[in-house]
């Protein structure tokens, strides 16, 4: 049963199959393990299917994937939009020129690379990611997008970690389009970013 009544009821489906780790791979983690739901093909396409419902039709030329669970929900949702897909790795994985951006995680710190070239100026982008946890992921993934001198459009999550103020705000002025989402979600979304945009 889903949890609101105005929620698509696909979501639950989706929200069963994540399988929650508590303390893994560190003591305070709940880690949210998306393989379970790739486990299961429906969960998995409705998941894809939420995600390009959203975002069809809306002028979006280029999916950047986040390495490595990025690059499982992103190319399919680029090429059911007509989108490239773009895989923003981890360093030293890309062959030729580069931009990179530090960020601190939830356990640890790491930095993104992008090819130089890949998004054009003025392209619309969609960056794909399984979960937002301090969002500092996100973060370097905007930035990277954001000085190849493209507009920044969205992120996309495919997990039960609520939007809270803190990582929005980590967020810097990025447009933040979160799914699963409710009514009630998106009402509490819209307030947090007028929060901070006006
Ligand atoms: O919001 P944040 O605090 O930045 O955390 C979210 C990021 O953490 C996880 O990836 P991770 O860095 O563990 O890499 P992996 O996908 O290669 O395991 C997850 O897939 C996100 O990319
Ligand atoms: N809670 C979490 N679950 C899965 N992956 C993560 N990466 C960072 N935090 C995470």
């Amino acid at each position: 049963m889903s949890a609101y009544k105005d929620e698509d009821p696909r979501i639950h489906g989706i929200r069963t199959k994540i399988r929650v780790v508590p303390n893994f791979p560190q003591p305070g983690i709940m880690f949210q393990d998306i393989t379970t739901l790739l486990l299961d093909p429906k969960a998995f396409k409705d998941t894809i299917d939420l995600f390009v419902e959203r975002f069809k039709g809306k002028n979006i030329s280029v999916v950047a994937g986040i390495e490595a669970r990025g690059f499982i929900f992103g190319p399919p949702i680029a090429l059911a939009i007509g989108a490239k897909f773009v895989p923003l790795r981890k360093p030293r994985k890309l062959p030729g020129e580069v931009i990179s951006e530090k960020y601190t995680l939830e356990y640890g710190s790491d930095c993104l690379e992008m090819h130089v070239g890949a998004v054009k100026p003025h392209e619309r982008a969609l960056v794909v990611d399984d979960l937002i946890a301090t969002g500092g992921t996100l973060c370097a993934a905007m930035n990277l997008l954001g000085s190849g001198a493209v507009e920044r459009e969205a992120i996309v999550r495919a997990n039960r970690v609520p939007l809270t103020r803190a990582n929005v705000t980590k967020t810097n002025h990025h447009p933040f389009q979160p799914l699963p989402h409710t009514k009630k979600e998106r009402k509490r979304q819209e307030n947090l970013l007028k929060c901070h945009f006006h």
